[in-house]
């Protein structure tokens, strides 16, 4: 029989993090071995409301966690700041990260794909693992060919930290892949209220609505003399994105590189 894969999950009690409990429970190839969380640093997570049945230990600092609980795989479902620290901290303590945490910097990515790189070590950080939206994204860097105007427009639940979400940016990126730098609108446009025309990322707007009721939503509106092209994705729960982060911990496994984005690595 192969061995299971242990995992550290990092935010278990968040709205992702209890998914994510939920999904490494329930799949028999893998086994939860700590989790990472602020609150209850050396009780059980079977102490905490919720998580009945699971008697493993809970640690506040990565690196002791690392140290102790002789795990494969991190999945870090955090904030922009922690989920940076304990990707990092899990690459010097050879253990592979599975990050779903948005809102790193440029810089950050960079410094984690070279410590992956220097580690031989596999690591996951995907904006979204919802297979609904990497093909929406996919899809647009498709259409980009044939438009040179675009506008993204994303829209989630109020609680979300990072504007635009990483989803948003990604394919901002894919697209730019196929699309000449272009400031779009008219050239003399001046906006009477600032922000009013978004973010800019290359001449392309990305515009952020955060409202309570939304959970993950993005429209991709191309536009061309005549016509408009819209391409949609709406994730109504979380459980949209755990197959992606099961395909995620199974594939870091054989990686030796870091891995930006789950376009690359699905068939
Ligand atoms: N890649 C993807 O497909 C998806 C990514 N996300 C991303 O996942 C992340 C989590 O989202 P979500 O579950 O909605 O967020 P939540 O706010 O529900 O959960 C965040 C978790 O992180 C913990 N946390 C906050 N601050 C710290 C800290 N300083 N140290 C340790 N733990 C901390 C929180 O604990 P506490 O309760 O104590 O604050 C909580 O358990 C976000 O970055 C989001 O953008 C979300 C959905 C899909
Ligand atoms: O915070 C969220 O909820 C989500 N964050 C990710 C992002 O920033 O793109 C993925 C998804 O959109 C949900």
């Amino acid at each position: 029989m192969n061995e299971k894969i242990r995992i550290v999950i990092a935010g278990p009690r968040g709205r992702m993090g209890k998914e994510a409990v939920e999904l490494v429970s329930e799949t028999a190839s893998f086994e939860l071995a700590a989790v990472i969380d602020r609150m209850n640093e050396g009780k059980l997570l079977s102490d905490i409301e919720g998580f009945r049945g699971l008697d493993v230990p809970i640690f506040t600092d990565p690196a002791e966690c690392f140290q102790h609980s002789n795990a494969d795989v991190l999945i870090d479902l955090t904030t922009p700041e922690r989920g940076y620290l304990h990707t990092k901290t899990a690459l010097e303590h050879n253990v592979r990260p599975v990050v779903g945490t948005t809102g790193f910097t440029s810089e950050q990515l960079e410094e984690l794909t070279a410590l992956a790189e220097q580690k031989g070590l596999g690591c996951i950080i995907a904006p979204n693992f919802a297979i609904g939206a990497i093909l929406m994204m996919k899809f647009s860097e498709m259409a980009a060919k044939y438009f040179d105007d675009v506008e993204i427009i994303e829209l989630h639940h109020d609680k979300k930290l990072d504007a635009p979400s990483g989803t948003a940016i990604k394919t901002a990126e894919m697209i730019s892949n196929n699309r000449e730098v272009k400031k779009q609108g008219h050239e003399d446009e001046k906006e009477t209220i600032t922000g009013a025309r978004g973010a800019d990322f290359e001449g392309m707007r990305i515009h952020s609505v955060r409202l309570p009721g939304l959970v993950a939503h993005q429209q991709v509106i191309f536009g061309a003399g005549g016509q408009t092209l819209t391409i949609k994705h709406d994730s109504y729960n979380r459980a949209s994105f755990m197959s992606g982060v099961k395909v995620s911990v199974e594939t870091v496994m054989g990686l030796n590189t870091l891995v930006y984005g789950l376009e690359s690595i699905l068939d």
